[in-house]
This record gives C-alpha cells, structure tokens and sequence, in this order.
C-alpha cells in the first residue's frame, strides 16, 4: 500500500523534528532530508507537499544554503516556515531584508486576509499568539503571493499563493509556543497537500511485516534483547514475521541494574515463546573496563564486546547472516549542522556507529523509521504488555555510564541498592509513568558526614528525573521536596557506603541525561 507522504527539507533549525513529529500526528508519514539532497529526496519519495524548515542563516550569506529550484517546478504544495518561507520568497523573486527588528519569542500575527493554510482555524481581523525567532523578514512577497498576517516585527508573517499552493509564515507552527500550530500544519498536510491521513500504526505493523520477510528470506537472525522497549517491540514484530528464524541473546554485562537480569526473562519467557539465550558476560566485561575512566573508552569498550558475543553466538546457531537492532529514527537523521561542518560527536552510543565495519553480520533494523512514542505505539499495537512498553529507557552500557570514574564491583553494588530504592519510591509515589526517564548515578567523590554521632567518609548519589518526548531534549523533572527529601533519606540510612545524596536540576541542552 503506497501511503502519501510529505517531505521536510532541513536547513539547520533546532526544531526540524518537530514539524516531522506534527505531521506524523496527523497520520502522514514524513521524513526529513539535508537541503543538498533534497531533489534527489523528491525523485525518490514522490511527496504530495514539501516543507521547507528554519535555519541559522540568512539568504543574503554567500554560499547561503537553499532550495533546488526545481522543487517550484515540481507541482506540489510547498510551505516555508522561517528560513524556509525567507528562501522561497527569496528565490522566487520577493524581497528579504534584515535589520533592526529582531524577534525571539511570543509574537501576535493578525491575519488580514483568507487562505486554505488558515482556513477554519484563524478569522480574518483577529490576532493570535505566535513563537517567533528571526533578524530577517520578507519585505516584498513575490509576484502571485498575497499577505495573509502581519506582526509588529514581521509585516508579512504569513504569505499565500493560492494558485500554486505555496505558503510562508515567518513564526514557527512546529512548536507548542504557537498554540494553533498544529491545527495550521494539519490544514497543510490535508486541506492544501490533500493527503489521506491513513498512516496509522496498524499499517505501519503489516507493511514492517512484509518488509521483513522479504529481507530476510529464511536467513537467521539474533536479536540483542535487553528488556528496553525498543529491542522488546523490534523481536516481537520479528517475531511475527519471521517466527523461529528469530533467537534472541540477552547479555548479562554486569552493569544492570538489581534483579534485572532474571526479571527481563522471566517477563520475555512468561509472555513470548522466543528462543532465548542469556549470556553471563560480568567477568568479560568488568575484566575490560577495569581502570578506565574515560567515558567514550568505556562506551566503546562495550560496544565492542557487544559485538564480539553477538558473533560468538551467531557462531554457536551454526551462522546467523543478521542482527536485528532496535535503532530508532532520532539515530539515523542527518541533520544540517549550524556550522556547515559535519556535526561533532556528543556520545558514541553503543549501538551506532562504528558497528557496519566489523560485523559480519546484516544490519536488519525495523524501527529506523520511528520516534521513541511511535515505537511505544506500535508496541501497544503489538499487543506487548505495559510491563514493556511503558519501561524507562535504560542505556545499553548500563551502569558503567552511571559511575563516573572507575568501575568496581563494591561501587556498581553501591549504585544498584541506591538507584533500586530511588525507583522504589518514584512507583510508590505514583510518579512513574509521568516521568520520561530516572536513574541514580555515584559519583566518584567522598564527602564527610556525621551519623549516630561517628564521623563518615563515604560516596555521594546523584538522583536524576526527566521529561522528555524522545529524549533528544529534556528537563529535570519537578518533585516536591518532600519527596526528594524522603528518597534521600532512605538511601542513606539503608545503603551503606553513601552518606550524602543531591539531586541533578539540568536540562539538556545544556546538560545531557546520562552523566557520560
Ligand atoms: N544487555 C543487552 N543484551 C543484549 N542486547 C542489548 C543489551 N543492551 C542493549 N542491547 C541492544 O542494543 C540496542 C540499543 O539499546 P537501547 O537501550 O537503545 O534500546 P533498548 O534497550 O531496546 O530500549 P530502551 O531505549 O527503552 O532501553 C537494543 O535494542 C539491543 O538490541
Ligand atoms: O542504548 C543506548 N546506548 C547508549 O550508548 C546510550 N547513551 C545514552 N543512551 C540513552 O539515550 C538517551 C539520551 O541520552 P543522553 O542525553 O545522555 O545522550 C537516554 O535515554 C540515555 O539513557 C543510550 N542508550
Ligand atoms: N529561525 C529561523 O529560521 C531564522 C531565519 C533567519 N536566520 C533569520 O534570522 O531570520
Ligand atoms: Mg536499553
């Protein structure tokens, strides 16, 4: 079945995810593609709209990133957003200008004339509350555009050519800060692109199904299993596809967290009749980390050791041509970077990069398409219990990246009890599904403290909550006092070894969640 579909041409701006995000909630599959290929992304993809994103520059730069022109030859509905309605205006003959009117944040548009884009939504006369952030504005709209909104900063702020379907605003509708955002971006997808709205989790299960097979063929395939939800949902709908082709390998690296290992299988052999094997790799693992600190070392450590049981037990199934991973979309996005280079690494994560070259195995990767909360719906689809789909993320080198410094077995033993009694209390406190992601982390430090009138000298905790949609950005979550003040208190008295626990109020950017 041949869905509609809508490009999104990126430029660099911050919230180019978004606007995949809302077009998605509006059924229509989307993806995201760097401008310089994006005529090669139309040939492909055959979208029934394009839209174009924001971006750090400004069309007046040399070497200004912009849009192959033959997309306003293509026949498809185009909207600008930002950058985006700037580059088109520009190109097409309009009038961009910067200057002294810059504008970041809550704006008022008044719309001053009709069109499809805010049709139904917005009434000629009124103004609404809009999230602005540019220097430079349209001017001079086009010849065939007609101004449809204006700003205090933006005179033009939104623009329509109704003949050939082409749209500008100058805020941004992608983000919440635009109350009717999403209502002006579903009038895009639908009213002006036409598209069907049938993309639904359903068919993305049948079609991923299909796929799969056809992939596969009756080749064998390991699926590294880890309890997450994201390998949890890639082995069930495996599972679905190819049946006993499938045998999952859930490896024991001695840096999960308490009882973890025997819970994830007894969760996956109580609901699923999955071949599974459970690989005790502690002292291989702990052997390789011992006396390394640094965190990238660490991270690639274990991705390497990954793989080598990976291909030992594709070795002991008599051969296994795939492995089947749970990489998401956020992963495989290549986003234009702010500063035209290529974008610097952050974190290695274990799963990505590195691994095509050494293995020999295929790469079968069934959620490469989607977000953290679409795989949360396809799971839910897939009829996985909630044990699964609603479970925090857990990073794939566990503890190690929770233990600044050095790794030892006293200090991870330490860390378990602390981050087992922290969870303990989120649950019992109802707060556990409200928040996106908490973990406990030890830092490598020892502070004084005095208890049942003793001096102690012992390691601090860190607790860590987060909000966050798909983990790309987050903020610390807000307990109460109380709260944070009884998990502390619980921790110190019952785990020995910590005497002092505080709690981590960064947000990412600038900060990350994991501590490495
Ligand atoms: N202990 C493990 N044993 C086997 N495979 C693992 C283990 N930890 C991670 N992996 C593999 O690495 C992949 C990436 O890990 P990641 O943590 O991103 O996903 P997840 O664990 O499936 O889901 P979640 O993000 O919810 O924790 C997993 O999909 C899984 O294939
Ligand atoms: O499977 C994984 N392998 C990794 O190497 C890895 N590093 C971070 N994470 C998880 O990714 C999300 C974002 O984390 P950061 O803000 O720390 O980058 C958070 O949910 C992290 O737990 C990982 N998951
Ligand atoms: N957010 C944007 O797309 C900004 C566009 C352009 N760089 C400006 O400042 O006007
Ligand atoms: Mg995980």
């Amino acid at each position: 079945m041949k869905h509609d579909k809508i490009l999104i041409v990126d430029f660099g701006s911050q919230v180019t995810q978004l606007i995949a995000r809302r077009v998605r909630e509006e059924g229509v599959y989307s993806e995201i593609v760097p401008y310089q290929k994006a005529a090669e992304a139309y040939a492909a993809m055959r979208p029934k709209g394009i839209i174009l994103s924001g971006g750090p520059a400004s069309v007046h730069e040399e070497g200004a990133p912009l849009p192959p022109t033959s997309l306003y030859e293509a026949g498809v509905p185009i909207l600008g957003i930002c950058y985006g309605e700037q580059a088109m205006a520009h190109q097409l003959g309009g009038l961009v200008e910067g200057g002294h009117h810059r504008e970041f944040g809550r704006a008022e548009v008044q719309v001053t004339d009709e069109c499809l884009l805010v049709d139904g939504i917005w009434q000629v006369g009124e103004k609404y509350p809009v999230w602005m952030s540019h220097g430079d504005r349209v001017t001079r709209p086009p010849e065939g555009f007609k101004v449809v909104g204006t700003s205090p900063n933006a005179p033009i702020a939104i623009i329509a050519d109704e003949t050939r379907h082409f749209y500008g605003t100058q805020f941004h509708l992608e983000v919440m800060h635009t109350p009717h955002g999403a209502l002006l971006l579903r009038n895009f997808v639908r009213k002006v692109a036409g598209c069907e709205g049938d993309w639904t989790m359903r068919t993305f299960k049948e079609e991923a199904i299909e796929k799969l097979r056809a992939q596969v063929g009756d080749g064998k395939v390991i699926c590294g299993l880890s309890g997450g939800v994201d390998s949890a949902v890639a082995a069930v709908l495996l599972h679905e596809a190819i049946g006993n082709q499938l045998t999952c390998v859930f490896v024991d690296h001695g840096l999960l967290r308490r009882g973890e290992a025997k819970r994830v299988i007894a969760m996956f052999r109580g609901h699923y009749n999955i071949p599974l094997v459970h690989v005790n790799a502690r002292e291989q693992f702990l052997a390789a980390l011992d006396g390394v600190t640094d965190p990238e070392d660490k991270r690639k450590i274990i991705g390497k050791a990954f793989i080598d049981i990976f291909e030992e037990e594709a070795k002991k199934l008599g051969g296994a041509e795939f492995l089947a991973q749970g990489t998401l979309y956020p992963d495989v996005i290549e986003s234009v970077s702010a500063t035209g280079g290529p974008s610097v690494t952050i974190k290695s994560h274990h799963n990505v990069g590195g691994l095509p070259e050494r293995m020999n195995m295929k790469l079968v990767e069934p959620l490469r398409e989607l977000f953290k909360d679409e795989v949360r719906a396809l799971g839910r689809e897939l009829g996985l219990p909630d044990v699964f789909v609603g479970r925090h993320p857990f990073p794939g080198p566990g503890l190690a990246i929770r233990c600044p410094g050095e790794i030892t077995a006293e200090k991870l033993e330490i860390l378990r009890y602390a981050d087992e009694i922290y969870i303990e209390e989120i649950r019992r406190a109802g707060l556990y599904d409200d928040i996106w992601q908490a973990f406990a982390v030890l830092l490598p430090v020892k502070t004084v403290g005095v208890m049942g009138d003793g001096r102690t000298y012992d390691y601090v905790v860190a607790l860590r909550a987060v909000t966050s949609t798909d983990g790309m950005t987050a903020d610390f979550y807000p307990f109460d006092m109380k709260f944070l003040g009884h998990a502390a208190t619980r921790i110190i008295n019952e785990v020995k070894g910590v005497n002092r626990v505080v709690y981590d109020v960064t947000s990412k950017p600038p900060g990350t969640i994991e501590w490495e």
